[in-house]
């Protein structure tokens, strides 16, 4: 294919490394629920894809079209063991590579709902590595026309556009990125007969222009899509009933004893055909048996021997000469992704926004609830108090940060398994964006807290008790991402970061002093508590170098200065083992305790790839 004979915007996505994709005895198992016995998904599926070509995947609901796809994408799937080989030009690569070469739309949609319908392909485009410039321009609006979607174009994806656009997004997105191979499943579902008809017409010319691979998999494709496609694979219950040209379908029939009328839509008729969903009872046992003698017969057609030996002797290249150059720089990723964080955090009203106007009512009420506090002996107990419930409470309010981060993760999986970037870039990028904004809400809350509550009236203790609700709420946020790394669902990161803000405000040598903590707690928790530092630092901004007044009579509640009737800070701040000293340390186990968050979260976010 001459690449000079492609319109601009389809230069890039020329697919000239990737001759041919085959597979065999691809099988899946898993462990069934019910009866502990081993269960057969996909059964022994093999195949081979020419470059331009686009396959079908079609079968009764739950026949196995997803797992199969999931598989032969290499995408993770759940507990399941699977066998079989998977080759790019007659030879197996290595999975960093096939994720390059490759792109996989899943069945439901996954996108950054504050971006609108251009950015959406925009960013996919410069995450793929293809340079801001005229080329990418008339790329992003080739697709948007090519899909129906230059009238929403300035729309944005998470509100008014409807699950057929997005469907036509989703395509359009993976197609952005230039794979050369592009795995989709259920592109077409939500969508009508002409708009079907037009995404795959659309794949289809894509295809024949550039050399993609296009396997997707299909429901109910009317007569007119299914003849778009070059192949079919047709599955029921995990086996194959056919797998070659669509055009040799009704002939393939014809030989084992089945006619396809030839008014019928023909994918209707094979769905038919194979499906014994509604055929369980003993009655229907006769059925059953039809559709295994069927699975049968492909086993032992010619047409299936001739595929056999097409893919054994698939042209081996010496490497899969993809080329890795294309693909950003470290530094190039880390500015999109940042970019891309950066338009989420004020779009998004759940990233941010909602926590800003937490923090400023939770300021303005600690603030009008510790109005104005004396600075006799009577306050000291209350300040305590306030300190103890604005780091406790700040750090608890990072929990509304949850469903923001969620979606990023989500993205973030789907952009990995596409090889777009990792959890490095990911965790760095959303840091960076999320730093001003931690600093943001510490200075509302302090700003009307301190001054509502009369703390102490000094530029350095202001600002230095700023710098340590900062420091708590960037660990706070560090637990979220934590939280959503062990478990990556709503319900669950919201039970794991509850559940280690609870046991960090109990354990953080305030409510139960540490050498009254048990081992586990005391060596678990205690000293790498942020919460705790965090509490200490702010003690010692209020109360080094204060003193307070024993009031009438001179009756200390705490140790006083002798002959003066005060109360020095310092004597409060010995009461809760807190040393000026240390303050420079605490600064740096608490910067410490942040990284951890994040590395392990990195850590399990890797272990998943
Ligand atoms: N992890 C699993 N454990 C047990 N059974 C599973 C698992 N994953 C999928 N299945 C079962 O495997 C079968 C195939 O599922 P799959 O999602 O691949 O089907 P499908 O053809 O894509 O279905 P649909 O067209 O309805 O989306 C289904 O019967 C499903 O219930």
């Amino acid at each position: 294919m001459d690449p000079e004979q492609l319109p601009v915007a389809e230069k890039r996505l020329l697919n000239a490394p990737v001759e041919t994709l085959s597979w065999s005895g691809l099988t899946v198992k898993v462990k069934d629920g019910k009866t502990g016995q081993p269960k057969t998904l996909v059964d022994n599926v093999e195949g081979i894809m020419q470059a331009g070509e686009c396959c079908a995947v079609m079968g009764p609901s739950g026949c196995g079209k997803t797992t199969f796809l999931n598989v032969l994408a290499q995408r993770p799937i759940k507990a399941a063991h699977v066998s079989g080989q998977i080759f790019v030009n007659g030879a197996e690569v290595p999975s960093n590579v096939f994720r390059h070469v490759t792109s996989f739309a899943q069945d439901h949609d996954i996108f950054i709902s504050a971006l609108n319908v251009r950015e959406t392909l925009h960013f996919a485009s410069r995450l793929a590595g293809i340079p801001r410039g005229d080329e990418a321009e008339t790329r992003v609006d080739t697709l948007l026309e090519a899909f129906g979607l230059v009238g929403l174009r300035t729309r944005r994806v998470g509100g008014g556009i409807s699950h057929g656009q997005k469907r036509r997004l989703t395509v359009a997105k993976q197609l952005v990125t230039g794979p050369g191979i592009l795995f989709l499943d259920e592109p077409t579902s939500g969508l009508d007969s002409v708009a079907s008809c037009h995404v795959v017409s659309h794949l289809r010319q894509l295809a024949k222009r550039t050399g993609l691979i296009v396997v997707c998999s299909i429901h109910q494709p009317s007569t007119s899509t299914f003849s778009l496609f070059d192949k079919l694979l047709l599955l029921s219950a995990g086996k194959t009933h056919y797998f070659g040209p669509i055009n040799r379908v009704v002939d393939y029939y014809a030989s084992i004893g089945v006619t396809i009328p030839e008014r019928a839509n023909p994918a209707d008729f094979l769905l038919e055909l194979v499906n014994t969903d509604f055929a369980q009872n003993e009655a229907a046992v006769p059925e059953r048996e039809r559709v295994a003698e069927l699975a049968s017969l492909w086993g032992i057609s010619a047409l299936r021997q001739q595929n056999a030996g097409v893919i054994a002797s698939a042209r081996v290249t010496p490497e899969l000469a993809w080329d890795a150059g294309s693909k950003p720089s470290s530094p190039g990723r880390l500015a999109v992704l940042t970019h891309r964080t950066f338009i989420k955090s004020y779009r998004d009203g759940l990233a941010y926004t909602l926590r800003l106007a937490m923090y400023t009512a939770l300021g303005l009420l600690a603030g009008t609830i510790w109005l104005q506090m004396d600075r006799d002996q009577n306050s000291i107990q209350l300040l305590i108090n306030a300190l103890l419930v604005s780091c406790a409470f700040m750090s608890f309010m990072a929990v509304t940060y949850v469903p923001a981060f969620i979606e990023d993760y989500r993205q973030f999986r789907l952009d990995r398994c596409n090889g777009l970037y990792g959890a490095g870039s990911f965790l760095l990028s959303n840091f960076v964006v999320g730093m001003p904004y931690q600093f943001l809400f510490s200075s509302a809350f302090s700003v009307l807290f301190y001054w509502l509550g009369g703390c102490r009236a000094s530029a350095g203790a202001f600002f230095t008790w700023i710098s340590w609700l900062f420091l708590n709420l960037i660990a706070a946020e560090g637990v979220v991402i934590l939280s959503v790394a062990i478990i990556p669902n709503f319900v669950g990161a919201l039970v794991i970061t509850s559940l280690l803000n609870v046991i960090a405000f109990a354990t953080a040598g305030t409510l139960v002093p540490p050498s009254q903590l048990n081992v586990f707690y005391k060596y678990g928790f205690y000293y790498w508590n942020s919460q705790g530092y965090v509490f200490r630092g702010m003690m010692a901004t209020q109360f080094d170098g204060a003193t307070y007044s024993c009031g009438a009579g001179c009756h200390c509640r705490y140790p006083s200065l002798p002959d003066q009737c005060h109360i020095s800070g310092e004597t409060i701040l010995d009461q809760y083992g807190i040393k000026m000293a240390d303050q420079g340390q605490n600064v740096g186990i608490v910067v410490a305790i942040i990284l951890g968050y994040r590395v392990a979260a990195w850590a399990l976010l890797r272990m998943r790839d």
